[in-house]
């Protein structure tokens, strides 16, 4: 991953502390929203990605592209497979339990995504630093071990409670999301 310094853990990065709510190893997260263009099944033309955390630290997940997905005919829209990367990081960070948004994106594109491929995601942190946290994402063509199409590395940043209640709206979310503590 060709990363800049922005979203590279500095040398005083702590690595990540399990949260005592975070999900066992095998378990398939929830939708954090069902209108999310990510993961909401409501979404007419979103991504869809149901997600899992194989081992309680990481996320995986599947997506295909559609019809709806394309930018040059029968390929993938670069922004389409940013916004896939965003979504298995963010669901990576919500392993932690506490609100995080994106402060920075960074994206390589190494192969072409035709319609109809299944990119297989993964998503890690690599440290957290105050109330940074830096990770990163790549999805493979065909299967978890196949070739790397898109690598993708973020800095977060984590937020309380009121930035989506003053920018958004709390109460949609937390209508969907009962299991979400206000005060981890
Ligand atoms: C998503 C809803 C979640 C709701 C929570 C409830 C339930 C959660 C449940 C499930 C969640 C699961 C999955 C979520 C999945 C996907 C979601 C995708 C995530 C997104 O898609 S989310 C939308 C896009 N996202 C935004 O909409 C952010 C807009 N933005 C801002 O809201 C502010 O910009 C903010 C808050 C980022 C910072 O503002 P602020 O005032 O709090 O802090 P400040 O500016 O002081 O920055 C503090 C330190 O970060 C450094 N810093 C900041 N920005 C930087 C940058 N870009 N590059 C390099 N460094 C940066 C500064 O340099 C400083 O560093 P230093 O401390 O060293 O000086």
């Amino acid at each position: 991953m060709t990363r800049s310094s922005l979203t590279t853990p500095p040398p005083d990065a702590a690595a990540p502390a399990v949260h005592p709510g975070t999900p066992p190893a095998g378990t398939t997260l929830s939708s954090h929203y069902s209108q999310c263009f990510g993961c909401g099944a409501d979404h007419p033309t979103g991504l869809h990605l149901t997600a899992r955390t194989p081992d309680g630290a990481t996320v995986e997940a599947e997506f295909t592209v559609g019809e709806a997905h394309q930018g040059a005919p029968r390929l993938a829209h670069g922004g389409v497979l940013a916004a896939a990367m965003d979504e298995v990081i963010g669901m990576s960070v919500y392993l932690f339990r506490k609100p995080y948004v994106t402060a920075r994106l960074e994206t390589d594109y190494l192969l072409p995504v035709p319609v109809g491929t299944t990119l297989h995601l993964r998503a890690w942190c690599n440290g957290i630093a105050g109330r940074k946290a830096y990770l990163e994402a790549e999805g493979r063509i065909g299967a978890s071990d196949g070739p790397v199409a898109v690598r993708a590395a973020a800095l977060f940043i984590e937020v309380n409670m009121e930035h989506f209640a003053k920018h958004g709206d709390l109460a949609a979310i937390a209508a969907e999301h009962q299991d979400y503590e206000v005060n981890p």
